[in-house]
């Protein structure tokens, strides 16, 4: 495909999803019906797809329009592309700028402060108080394509050794300093999950920050281990890596567990997948990790649908899981075990306000370690709290 012709995809996808599709389905459905795209097309065309959901704000003030066609304009403008040389109408090719639209992008534009950093006004007073100074930067950086990184199975392999298999393979990585068993991916990326080292459960997929979050909860050979909202199993499969646990896997909706068995069976990992019904039979643990659901706002790089979808109604919703996730879990954690909350939030209202609220309905639980990463440390937005009782 031209690039002219992959801008013409981009734009009749972001249309699908502005009509209601979500993005994934869009892209898939997308490529199940143009066969004649190869996987580099439909890797740009992502892309493309990608960067307009991450910065519709500002793309759309850009192109003059919240509309597929709006959104590729604005970030061609952002770019400096020279757009007439690619809107001719030929071929695949999106039509010719209409009068209109060539007035708006001629014109000289300056963009409101949140909608340069692509921010939801509701949402703006309350990232501004949790982030602080930090709040523009993290902004702009959330505009931004995240990263890849591998997670290293280094109850397989050292990093250093994987690193090689994996050069061997064409795929090119770097250590980052955010996790020690992180490895980002600098090139060939998209080889990953065809190759060697991830059938054999050497490297997942997971986010750098994320696997830093697993590294500071304090566990110890031998524990029982509960992960509560396992969800694919990312944080299960990476505390299986850091010591010889009795893993219990949970999840309200089981469904989000399916992958579990099969990546556990690719790292060596033996996690028991538990109903509702059966957590507390199987208490006290020693450590019961809540990665609880949240705003993700912390990942909005990779997820940027949900930044424009988040209303104050979802997220006091949200609120409320969190609070009653703690209290549900907190009667299971063993004495002198440790429970640990996470989310990939960087909303002061799912993290700190919510272990101060269960603090003070609990003064029993004691706040051990709090820790923030936001994008700025390199991987995605998360916080972590570290209770004990007693
Ligand atoms: C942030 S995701 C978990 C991600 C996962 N831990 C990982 O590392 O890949 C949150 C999970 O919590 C689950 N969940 C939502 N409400 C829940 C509840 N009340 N109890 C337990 N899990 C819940 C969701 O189904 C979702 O899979």
């Amino acid at each position: 495909m031209t690039p002219a012709a992959r801008l013409s995809a981009a734009i009749e996808i972001l249309d699908r999803i502005r009509d209601g599709s979500a993005a994934e389905p869009a892209l898939s459905g997308w490529a199940r019906a143009s066969r004649f795209a190869g996987s580099g097309d439909r890797a740009a065309i992502r892309d493309l797809v990608f960067t307009a959901l991450r910065c519709r704000r500002s793309h759309a003030a850009l192109g003059g329009a919240d509309s597929g066609r709006g959104l590729i304009l604005g970030g061609l403008r952002e770019a400096g592309t020279e757009i007439d040389a690619l809107f001719t109408g030929e071929r695949h090719a999106p039509a010719p700028l209409s009068e209109a639209e060539r007035a708006h992008l001629a014109a000289p534009i300056e963009l409101d402060r949140l909608v340069a950093l692509d921010c939801p006004d509701w949402l703006a007073p309350q990232l501004e108080a949790s982030l602080g100074a930090d709040f523009a930067p993290v902004m702009e950086a959330l505009r931004q394509r995240a990263p890849v990184f591998l997670r290293v199975n280094t109850a397989r392999a050292t990093v250093a050794e994987v690193q090689e298999r994996l050069a061997a393979e064409g795929i090119a990585t770097r250590p980052v300093a955010l996790s020690k068993t992180a490895l980002e991916v600098t090139g060939n990326a998209r080889k990953i999950q065809n190759g060697a080292c991830y059938r054999e459960g050497l490297v997942e997929l997971q986010d750098a920050a994320s696997q830093a979050l697993v590294e500071a909860l304090p566990l110890a050979p031998g524990q029982k281990v509960l992960d509560y909202c396992a969800g694919g199993g990312g944080k299960s499969l990476a505390m299986a890596a850091r010591a010889a646990l009795t893993l219990y896997a949970h999840d309200a909706a089981p469904r989000r567990m399916r992958d579990l068995g099969p990546r556990a069976g690719r790292a060596g990992a033996e996690i028991v997948q538990l109903a509702t019904a059966e957590v507390p039979g199987r208490a006290p643990y020693d450590l019961v990790l809540l990665d609880v659901p949240c705003s993700g706002s912390g990942s909005w790089r990779r997820a940027p649908e949900a930044k424009w979808a988040l209303t104050p109604e979802r997220l006091e919703e949200l609120t409320r899981i969190q609070s009653d996730i703690l209290e549900k879990t907190a009667p299971c954690v063993a004495g002198g075990g440790t429970l640990a909350y996470a989310t990939c939030s960087l909303l002061a209202v799912e993290n700190g306000a919510r272990i101060a609220a269960f603090r003070a309905a609990h003064p029993e639980w004691h706040l051990v370690e709090e820790r923030r990463f936001t994008p700025l440390d390199g991987g995605d937005g998360f916080y972590l709290a570290l209770l004990t009782r007693g």
